[in-house]
């Protein structure tokens, strides 16, 4: 009798399909399969086998090839998946599809075997580094290449800004690009610094139990040495022969973090991010695969990185949002590290200075377990943190007058200052200085952003661009004035007031190219004064030993928002911003300049830190019966027309009926009610009991499915969604 195969297709429908097994070929769950599958093939993966199908024999297919003779996704890593895809709601075939990486997701063999390496072409072997100008880094690239073939991975690491060397040396037909096999990577190796008390406590706590299942909440304040937990507890780990898997934020994941993992590990060390080329993202998945890989150091999507050896997971900043998946699978990743460390029973470390309030929750309710490093690592303070009141002071292009005092003094020290502003562009709103008017995206109903550098005007929410009118659209005035900084104007002003300092702005702008980011963050030297100015991008990971002063501007926006939560996302905010300063031997202050000083939120964070704040913010969130204390479901639609959203959304809450325990209510319009030229609105459902909300999902889902307005909007569920955006 054939045996039939049960086979989750990387489209988006929620059913499993059946296909007739290859004759005496036995296919275990977790193959890849290729199957034909409408006018096309694709490739599918094997969840089950059956003796039986529903489907007409007749209609029947065969599946056309098996291309892994071993499971790609082991027992547990499939089971997540499905059991992911349950929680979300979302159709098993797309959420293989997020987890396998490109390279796999196709019947082809790695277009590429080996890592890329730059090495001396035979012309650049001919000539001498002497015709390069000394101390540059150009030259300092060639001496390097000199001694041998260096992987981009090895680069980024050794030179981080390296790319723009290299292409000078290629102009010149110098060097060129050549595959090399793995062994030929450096590995340089650093002993472990030794470790405080707190830290040593900490991993020897969770050392002692690498057996079994527990989530930890590192909680540790800024600069207390988290990554050296992580590293102590990864030599364990890779000392019993385990493999480990840590996860970092989006941006978290920069070179130094890298070589801080390789100088400990060397080439075990592999990376997983979506910067990756797509080779490079297959070779280190296959690597984690096959067991090669000790250490897994990667973003988001990283968390379905196949491990059969895995002893460890590591969830470094928990609490940052970037871990969420904002589109298409919807997927938190630190909830799902938590879900694959129960099923393979082993810990978990969840490290952060701001943790999030489910965590804390969590925590306090015993089923995660707390350790503290209250103190920063080698001898570095805290930095002191003050408000300063920006009411009835003149302010310089936003800048008030002890800022200003504060920063002088800073830069005459020959220290380093950091001005956050979260707000990329010249300045938020262009406004008519005559009628009141100001430029708004059409498509949004939202002011357009003035970037001056590129004379466009630029929607952050849905990218549009246009040139920036010379005169008044309502009134013809050509009076016409920027409202409000952003970092680029910041940096003008900057400049205009410190001429002859050093400025390295940081945000979305200056670090488009790959490198970018590194080659800024290295502009400055460890001993030289200078000023950045940043956007949130330089609020988390940095290790900046010379910078002493942060000050903060525009948080006043933030204490306004209606999202539920805004407080703890400015809360985390302020105190990651405020934790760059004075991370080494020199104290740090930090600036909080703000024209609402006794506001709750501010007063609390000032007095009793981030503790006080959370804890203020949970007793509110218990209240309101709001995350972590309900579950929440969150049903967005779009459309060019509101009143096909609100058919649909109205028709949604008539079919999914009174379930108990579940409130649904709605339609309301979405916070932004038109956005990239779609009218949004939504329903929230909300359980107190998160069983509930469980059970009642699949159901009215597929009552959902069956409607026909349902083919005139977009819409889509986000389970614990985290804005209600
Ligand atoms: N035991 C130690 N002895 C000396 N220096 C240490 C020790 N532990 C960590 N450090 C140093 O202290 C600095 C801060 O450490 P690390 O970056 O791990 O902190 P963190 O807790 O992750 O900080 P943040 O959350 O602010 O990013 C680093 O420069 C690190 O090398
Ligand atoms: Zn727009």
């Amino acid at each position: 009798m054939p045996e039939i195969l049960r086979v989750a297709v990387p489209v988006p429908l929620p059913q499993l399909f059946d296909y007739r097994a290859p004759r005496g070929v036995r296919v275990a769950p977790g193959c890849r399969v290729l199957v034909p599958f409408g006018p096309g093939r694709q490739v599918a993966v094997v969840v089950g086998s059956a003796a039986h199908s529903e489907v007409d024999p007749a209609k029947l297919k065969s599946v056309s090839a098996v291309l892994d003779t071993t499971p790609l996704l082991g027992e547990e890593l499939l089971a997540t998946l499905q059991w992911a895809a349950r929680y979300y709601q979302h159709p098993l075939g797309a959420v293989l599809e997020t987890a396998l990486p490109v390279g796999l997701r196709q019947a082809k063999p790695l277009p590429f075997e080996g890592y890329r390496a730059l090495a001396l072409s035979a012309d650049g072997r001919a000539t001498s580094a002497d015709t390069l100008r000394r101390g540059t880094r150009i030259r300092t690239l060639f001496e390097r290449l000199a001694a041998g073939p260096l992987t981009y991975a090895a680069l980024d690491v050794a030179l981080p800004g390296w790319r723009d060397s290299a292409a000078a040396l290629r102009q010149r037909g110098l060097i060129e690009t050549v595959a090399v096999a793995a062994s030929a990577e450096v590995a340089p190796c650093t002993a472990a610094p030794a470790l405080n008390p707190a830290q040593a406590e900490a991993v020897s706590r969770i050392a002692a139990q690498l057996q079994r299942f527990q989530p930890w909440l590192l909680q540790g304040v800024t600069g207390s040495g988290k990554t050296e937990v992580y590293l102590g507890l990864i030599e364990h780990v890779v000392a019993a022969g385990r493999q480990a898997l840590v996860l970092v934020p989006e941006i978290g994941l920069t070179p130094q973090t890298l070589r801080r993992f390789r100088d400990r590990f060397g080439n075990g060390v592999h990376a997983l991010h979506s910067g990756l080329a797509e080779g490079e993202r297959s070779r280190a998945w296959l690597a984690a695969a096959r067991g090669e890989a000790q250490v897994i150091l990667g973003t988001r999507s990283a968390v379905f990185a196949p491990l059969p050896r895995l002893g460890l997971i590591a969830v470094d900043e928990e609490h940052d949002a970037s871990y969420k998946q904002q589109d298409g699978f919807r997927y938190h990743a630190r909830d799902l590290a938590v879900v694959r460390a129960r099923a393979l029973g082993i810990p978990v470390v969840l490290g952060s200075a701001t943790p999030s309030l489910e965590s804390l929750a969590n925590a306090a309710s015993g089923r995660y377990e707390k350790l503290l490093l209250p103190l920063r690592a080698g001898s570095a303070q805290p930095p002191q943190l003050r408000v300063v009141d920006a009411r009835r002071t003149r302010l310089s292009h936003g800048l008030g007058p002890e800022l200003l005092t504060a920063l002088r003094a800073t830069l005459a020290r020959g220290e380093q200052a950091l001005i956050f502003r979260n707000r990329r562009g010249y300045a938020p709103v262009l406004l008519c200085h005559d009628c009141g008017w100001h430029a708004d995206c059409e498509r949004c109903a939202k002011p357009m952003t003035l970037h001056r550098q590129r004379g466009r005007l630029v929607c952050h929410h849905c990218e549009a661009e246009r040139r920036v009118p010379v005169h008044c659209e309502e009134c013809n005035s050509t009076n016409l004035m920027p409202q409000g900084q952003g970092t680029e104007r910041l940096e003008e002003a900057l400049g205009e007031l410190f001429p002859d300092t050093a400025l390295v702005r940081i945000d979305r702008e200056t670090t488009r190219r790959r490198g970018a980011l590194e080659a800024l963050l290295d502009r400055l030297g460890p001993n030289q004064p200078g000023i950045y100015i940043g956007t949130q991008m330089l609020a988390k990971g940095h290790d900046l030993p010379n910078l002493t002063l942060v000050a903060i501007l525009g948080v006043d926006e933030g204490l306004h928002s209606i999202d539920f939560r805004a407080s703890e996302r400015l809360g985390q905010l302020i105190v990651q911003v405020a934790g760059r300063a004075g991370r080494a031997h020199k104290p740090g202050t930090v600036l909080l300049q703000t024209h609402h000083p006794d506001h709750p939120l501010l007063a609390r964070l000032l007095r009793g830190g981030y503790a006080a704040l959370a804890e203020e913010l949970l007793a509110e969130r218990r209240a309101a019966e709001l995350p972590p204390y309900a579950h929440l479901a969150l049903l967005r639609a779009e459309a060019k027309e509101m009143a096909a959203v609100e058919e649909f959304l109205h028709a949604c809450a008539a079919a999914a009926g009174a379930v108990e325990g579940v409130d649904l209510s709605g339609p309301i319009p979405a916070p932004m009610p038109l956005r990239a030229g779609l009218a949004r609105a939504q329903l929230l459902l909300s359980a107190l009991d998160r069983t509930r909300l469980q059970a009642a999902l699949p159901g009215w889902l597929e009552s959902w499915r069956q409607l026909p307005s349902a083919r005139r909007v977009r819409w889509s569920l986000d389970v614990d969604p985290i804005d209600l955006y």
